[in-house]
């Protein structure tokens, strides 16, 4: 997070000083400069919190000053160190036009080197008019609601890492989920009797806004996930395959769309999964056809609950998005895509059945059209460019990190050498996880399996961090997906 502090001092050397804060470490805060010549940015951290406010003070002079010795400025402020803030966007503005027209992003990443951290190109005919963002204190209240096959459990895990990183409370099911398919209530949740509220909340349910706010803090920022419908029927269609009483008896989703209704039977078994999934996950009633006037009325209502609504389809875009809808560093997004289904497993879909889904899945179609279109709305709100610029940087550190913690891409779970990181599997579709690179040291073997931990394995961990005397109870610890990462020392967690 950067707060801009001073602006531009020299015709030659244009200068910014700001604030920087560090999301991990709220209390370091330090002042960089970002300092333009020509068309190359460079932005370094120069001294801490008060020598910036003195910076600041004296103004324009001593800005200028630093600017043109920033090196040994550098040096005389204590030498290279850890840069605070992990990211500052750049909005470019062109100067014949005098507003801001183009924007930019760049990122700010210390590594513990040198002083340069960040290098940007500024287009001829654009200067420099903002630093963004503007303070922002990052979100630890959160509640995501969790939809079917729409890439929740890679979004649950950026949560999971957040919230066991920072120690916050996680509403947790009492017993396997939150009573779906009923709507969810709020005694579901374990300690719900104790009045408590809690800090996240991102396991699947069918969602009840009024029984959510019971257990969940009053500035809690609501968020969920959709994907393409087509998309949303395939997947399910594999995965609840035997559990789904509409697919149970049919070889595949062509044959399924070819007389839907022969199979379909509303409310039995299973069969929320069959048709509008996503519209019943958000608490809708699916045997209802909402004339057009309500329907507009249930996307103001959701429009108002949900700070934002991600789309699976354009995950990375989402990630970004959300990160700073939340106020978190871009390193806290980074994901590897978790819960996919093998190619083996993969159908393909005709244009014909597609279609057919899509008019079978109407209330589905209506809910994904309008949150596109709300989400790009967003996104041109932040700016295309400058989350093109985002995204191109989140995949590079997605790159980085799977080049430095994974052997190979995705596998079937069978080929998971530590059962730990094995996906669970439901009926004959292939569910793919991954396994770690040998030889990593302790350190990095913990930090990197957070990433690929399982949604089970990851909740087992955190149930057991919440609520550590009545962990040894719960979970089977010799069980092939539902041993934690480290087993508590014997004698220390009580029945
Ligand atoms: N990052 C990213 N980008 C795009 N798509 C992704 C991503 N992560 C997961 N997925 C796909 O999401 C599907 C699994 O969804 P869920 O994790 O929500 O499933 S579940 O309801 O929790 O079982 C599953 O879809 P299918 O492979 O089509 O079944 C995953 O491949």
């Amino acid at each position: 997070m950067a707060t801009l502090m001073s602006g531009p001092t020299s015709r030659r050397i244009r200068s910014f000083v700001f604030m920087t804060t560090n999301a991990e470490n709220p209390a370091s805060q330090s002042c960089v400069l970002l300092k333009c010549a020509g068309q190359l940015c460079t932005a370094m951290r120069i001294c801490r919190r008060h020598h910036c406010l003195i910076i600041v003070a004296f103004g324009a002079t001593i800005l200028t000053f630093i600017a043109l010795y920033h090196d040994l400025t550098s040096e005389l402020v204590g030498g290279p160190q850890h840069m605070a803030a992990d990211s500052v966007s750049v909005i470019l503005g062109n100067e014949s036009q005098g507003k801001g027209s183009t924007i930019n992003t760049t990122s700010l990443r210390g590594h513990g080197m040198n002083h340069l951290v960040l290098q940007s190109k500024i287009p001829a005919g654009q200067k420099i008019t903002k630093v963004w963002p503007e303070k922002c204190k990052a979100r630890h209240h959160i509640m995501f609601l969790k939809t079917h096959k729409t890439a929740g459990s890679t979004v649950l895990n950026v949560l999971y890492r957040y919230g066991d990183h920072w120690n916050l409370s996680f509403a947790l099911p009492v017993h396997y989920q939150f009573g779906y398919p009923s709507l969810f209530r709020a005694t579901w949740v374990k300690g719900h009797d104790t009045g408590q509220r809690f800090d996240l909340m991102c396991n699947h349910m069918r969602f009840r806004l009024s029984e959510v706010k019971k257990v969940m803090h009053p500035d809690t920022f609501f968020f969920t996930i959709l994907r393409h419908p087509v998309e949303v029927a395939a997947s399910a269609f594999s995965y609840y395959k035997s559990t789904a009483s509409a697919f149970r008896n049919v070889s595949s989703l062509d044959s399924f769309m070819q007389n839907p209704l022969h199979f379909f039977h509303p409310g039995a078994q299973g069969n929320n999964y069959a048709r509008n999934l996503m519209w019943f996950d958000l608490g809708l009633d699916p045997h209802k056809k909402p004339t057009q006037t309500e329907l507009q009325k249930i996307f103001t209502s959701l429009d108002n609950i949900f700070g934002i609504v991600l789309l699976a389809d354009y995950f990375d875009e989402s990630m970004v998005l959300l990160r700073h809808a939340l106020c978190w560093p871009l390193d806290d997004v980074v994901t590897f895509k978790l819960n996919s289904r093998s190619n083996a497993s993969m159908a393909a879909i005709s244009q014909e059945t597609a279609v057919r889904l899509r008019q079978w899945n109407s209330l589905d179609w209506a809910l994904y059209f309008h949150f596109n279109t709300s989400f790009w709305h967003h996104a041109a709100r932040f700016g295309l460019a400058r989350l093109d610029a985002e995204v191109q940087e989140l995949r590079a550190r997605k790159k980085v990190l799977a080049a430095h913690c994974l052997q190979g891409s995705a596998v079937e779970g069978r080929i998971i050498n530590d059962k730990r990181f094995r996906p669970f599997q439901l009926g004959s579709v292939q569910i793919l996880g991954y396994n770690l690179k040998p030889g990593l040291s302790r350190e990095e073997f913990t930090r990197c399996s957070r990433f690929i931990l399982p949604e089970l394995q990851y909740k087992d961990r955190i149930y057991v961090r919440q609520f550590p005397s009545k962990a040894q109870a719960r979970i089977n610890w010799n069980h092939t997906i539902g041993s934690p990462l480290r087993r508590p020392p014997v004698g220390k967690a009580k029945a």
